[in-house]
């Protein structure tokens, strides 16, 4: 990884939508090696953060400063639905100056997608296509990256491996920030912040096991 470590920090960060004042000073900060989350109830604000990390959006105040070189996974896949998953890897690889697609291709064994390597986007399940959309915000091998509920769609062996990927981001000393609606699984975290009114707090909530769901250290509504 050349340069400096990545890394990310957020400094005192406002967001307002006409009256709506949807971020009212958020700060947080990732060092190097850290797998990170952040948590916050529908309308919160959470994809408004990733988008002006993302440099999407722009803040009304405050700063993010990203160290490295940024993924960005959205809520929502942005895929061509004509073309095949192989069609879209030769397509980013060319976008992000990749001179070849190895990363992605240890990505599709990863998550187990390869046999849809020639299906177009368009007929693949949801699950699928929300692993294509992850691994294509990770095919560049990012210092950096934002994660928007980047399991949503997965069954429980899939959700396991994104742990595990994920898990292999942090030891290279990547900085992973996942968003999600659901404090879930809060065990494999470093740091788990709370987005509520509009600002984010560290968040250590109370473990509740629930033996229905295989072996999750934590299952708690982000709202509790
Ligand atoms: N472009 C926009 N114009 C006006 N209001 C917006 C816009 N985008 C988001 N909002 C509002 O800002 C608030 C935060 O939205 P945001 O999508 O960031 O929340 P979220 O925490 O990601 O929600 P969810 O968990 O439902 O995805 C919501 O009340 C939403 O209606």
């Amino acid at each position: 990884m050349p340069g400096p470590p990545p890394a990310l920090h957020v400094r005192d960060v406002h967001k307002s939508y006409r009256a709506r004042h949807v971020l009212r000073g958020v700060s947080l900060a990732l060092e190097p090696g850290t797998l990170a989350g952040v948590v916050g109830e529908n309308g919160a604000g959470k994809t408004t953060l990733l988008r002006i990390l993302s440099g999407q959006l722009a803040a009304d105040r405050g700063e993010a400063v990203v160290r490295g070189t940024l993924g960005h996974c959205p809520q929502e896949a942005v895929l061509n639905d004509f073309l095949t998953v192989a069609q879209h890897l030769r397509y980013f690889r060319v976008a992000y100056g990749l001179r070849d697609t190895h990363r992605a291709e240890e990505l599709l064994e990863e998550l187990r997608f390869g046999e849809y390597r020639h299906t177009r986007a368009g007929e693949l399940s949801g699950g699928t296509r929300q692993k294509l959309n992850l691994t294509l915000a990770l095919m560049h091998d990012p210092g950096v990256l934002l994660l928007d509920e980047p399991y949503q769609g997965f069954d429980w062996e899939t959700y396991l491996r994104f742990w595990q990927v994920a898990g292999r981001l942090r030891e290279r000393g990547r900085c992973v920030l996942v968003v999600s609606h659901l404090a879930w699984d809060t065990g494999r975290l470093d740091v788990l912040y709370r987005l509520r009114e509009g600002a984010v707090e560290p968040w250590r909530p109370a473990p509740v096991p629930d033996p229905s769901y295989g072996d999750p250290s934590v299952a708690v509504g982000a709202s509790r």
